[in-house]
Order: C-alpha cells, then structure tokens, then sequence
C-alpha cells in the first residue's frame, strides 16, 4: 500500500478541482476529470477489494476524454458547452437509455453524483473524531447520496468493501500531505472548491432538467 500510495497527492487532486471553475463560472472538463484520475489513483491504493469501483470511475473518465480526442473537443471544453452542444444535437437519451448510450451528459451525470458524495464523505472525514471510523462515515455518506442511485447488489458489494477502509487517521496519513492535522488542514482548503463544482453543475443539470438521465 506504501509504495502505490506514493503516486497519490492530495495537493494534486485541489490543485485539479481548484483549476476547474472559470472567470464566466464554467466547469472545465479537462482539469474535473483530472482531479477523479488523482482521486482513482487512490482508491487503487486501498486494495483490490476497491476494483470493482475504480474500473467503473476509469470508464466514464475514459468516455468523456474519448469526446475531448475527438473532432468535436471543443464542443467538450466545459460542461456548459457540452451540455449546450449534445441538447441542440439531439444526443442526449432524455427518456431511456437507446441511441445515445454513453452520452458525455449522461455520464458526467454519474460523476457528478459520485462528486456528492465525495464533498460529504470529505467533510465527515475532516470533522470527524481522531479515532472514528472511515468505514462508519464512508457508508453513512454514501447511503444518504449516491446509493440511492445504485441497485441492491451495488450496494451490498459497497458495503462489504468499506469494511476494508483504515482507521481514520491512517486513512489521512496515507493522503501524502504529512500529518493527520495537516491532512484535516489541506481537506478544509479543497472542499470549497469541490462543493463550487458541484453546486455550478448542480445548477445547470437543474436547469435543463437534466438530473434524471437513466
Ligand atoms: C482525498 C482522498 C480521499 C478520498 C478518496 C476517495 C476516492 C474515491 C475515488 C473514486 C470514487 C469512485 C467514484 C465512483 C463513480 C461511480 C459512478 C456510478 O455511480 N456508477 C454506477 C452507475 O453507472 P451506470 O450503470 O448508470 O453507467 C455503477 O453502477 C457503479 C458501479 C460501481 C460501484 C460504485 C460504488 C461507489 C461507491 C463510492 C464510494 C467509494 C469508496 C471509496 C473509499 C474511500
């Protein structure tokens, strides 16, 4: 766990989600989706019992950088533009899954929900007790966001591998930041930026009732 812990940076993973909102208050696609390969990196770190979640991540990160590749990468800049550009083409799925499967609206969408749960799990993590358990608020923030989401076998498959999580503290000390304290410290500078991302995408998937993607 050591070594493959080394390729993680918390800081890295901030300096991401810090990069991402624009002066006009846009979402870049780019520095979001490098702040999930920071986060996958580790959740690889923690065991392969995490696979089955880290493979699923890796896909959607995959789909959308596969639009940023293609010919119409521009249209993918930020999720404005995407949003704007899939909606006026018709390639967006609105009622069921059929012609567009793997939409990039459909599946920032799943991102964008794990975000939730991030934010919350991140905050419960940083306010938390020194010896409460990772397992306890991982699961409590997941059953309160992005399980409501996710089919029974999901769930359970969740719930077995949070039961392999650390204890807090070694859980922050495995971030690379240093201490615990400073591990607290740098999750109190992140989150303001994370929760500014998730609010701005909230908003426009709200707006153009896009929150129900199936
Ligand atoms: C700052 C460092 C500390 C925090 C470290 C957190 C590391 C988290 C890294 C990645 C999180 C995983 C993101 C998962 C995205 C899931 C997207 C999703 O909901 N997919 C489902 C729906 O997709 P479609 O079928 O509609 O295409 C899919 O069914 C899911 C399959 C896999 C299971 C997802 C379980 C998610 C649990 C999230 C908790 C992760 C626990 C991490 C432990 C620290």
């Amino acid at each position: 766990m050591a070594a493959a812990a080394a390729t993680f940076s918390l800081r890295e993973v901030l300096v991401a989600f810090a990069a991402c909102v624009s002066e006009q208050r846009a979402v870049r696609v780019d520095p979001y989706l490098a702040g999930w390969k920071g986060l996958v990196r580790f959740l690889n770190c923690l065991g392969t019992i995490f696979s089955f979640i880290s493979k699923d991540a890796v896909t959607k990160i995959e789909i959308i950088e596969n639009y940023r590749n293609s010919d119409q990468r521009e249209k993918y800049l930020t999720v404005q533009s995407m949003v704007e550009y899939e909606l006026a083409n018709g390639l967006v799925d609105l009622q069921k899954r059929s012609k567009h499967p793997d939409s990039g609206c459909r599946t920032f969408l799943r991102l964008h929900r794990a975000l939730h749960w991030l934010q919350m799990f991140l905050e419960g993590l940083r306010t938390g007790e020194d010896n409460s358990k990772t397992s306890v608020i991982c699961s409590e923030t997941y059953n309160a966001s992005l399980a409501n989401y996710h089919p029974w076998i999901i769930r359970k498959a969740a719930g077995v591998a949070f039961c392999a999580l650390p204890t807090r503290n070694t859980f922050l000390e495995t971030m690379n930041v240093g201490t615990a304290e400073e591990a607290v410290a740098m999750l109190g500078e992140a989150l303001p930026y994370i929760c500014e991302v998730y609010k701005i995408t909230e908003e426009l998937y709200a707006q153009h009732k896009l929150l129900d993607l199936t």
